[in-house]
């Protein structure tokens, strides 16, 4: 017989001035780790690299491509955001559920939003250029 102990990693001692900046720059490095192991986000990174290369091979202006960034950060943070919501559903909803559902559902939309919004700048900063 084997036990399976489950092991709780240990939640961080509160630190102050520069001991919690470069505590918080570690968690957000540990937030694009584990965002980078999600297909979504990596498909949405190649995308990215792709929108800048048109622009920069349209000689778009320094402030389009600025602008686009911008947009594509965006797109990280709702996606980000979007992931963190599917892990708390999915830990207090493992089943189906209308709430579950919503959630999840909702969360998408917003990643839809910001790929819209990024396509389309895209396209629009391409027929100025
Ligand atoms: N527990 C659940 N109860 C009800 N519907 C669910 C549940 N889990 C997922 N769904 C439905 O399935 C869809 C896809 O959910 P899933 O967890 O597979 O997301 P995903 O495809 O990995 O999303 P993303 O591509 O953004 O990472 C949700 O938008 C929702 O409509």
């Amino acid at each position: 017989m084997t036990l399976r102990v489950e092991s709780t990693p240990l939640v961080p001692a509160k630190s102050r001035g520069l001991a919690h900046l470069l505590a918080s720059a570690g968690y957000s490095l540990a937030g694009l780790r584990r965002l980078l192991a999600e297909p979504a986000f990596r498909q949405e990174v190649c995308l990215g690299t792709v929108l800048l290369a048109l622009l920069l091979l349209a000689r778009a202006p320094l402030a389009a491509l600025l602008l686009q960034g911008v947009l594509l950060l965006a797109l990280a943070a709702a996606e980000a955001l979007n992931t963190a919501i599917e892990l708390i559903v999915d830990r207090l909803s493992p089943e189906f559920s209308i709430f579950a559902k919503q959630a999840k559902d909702l969360g998408s939309f917003a990643v839809f939003c910001l790929l819209a919004a990024n396509l389309g700048y895209t396209a629009l900063a391409l027929i100025q250029a």
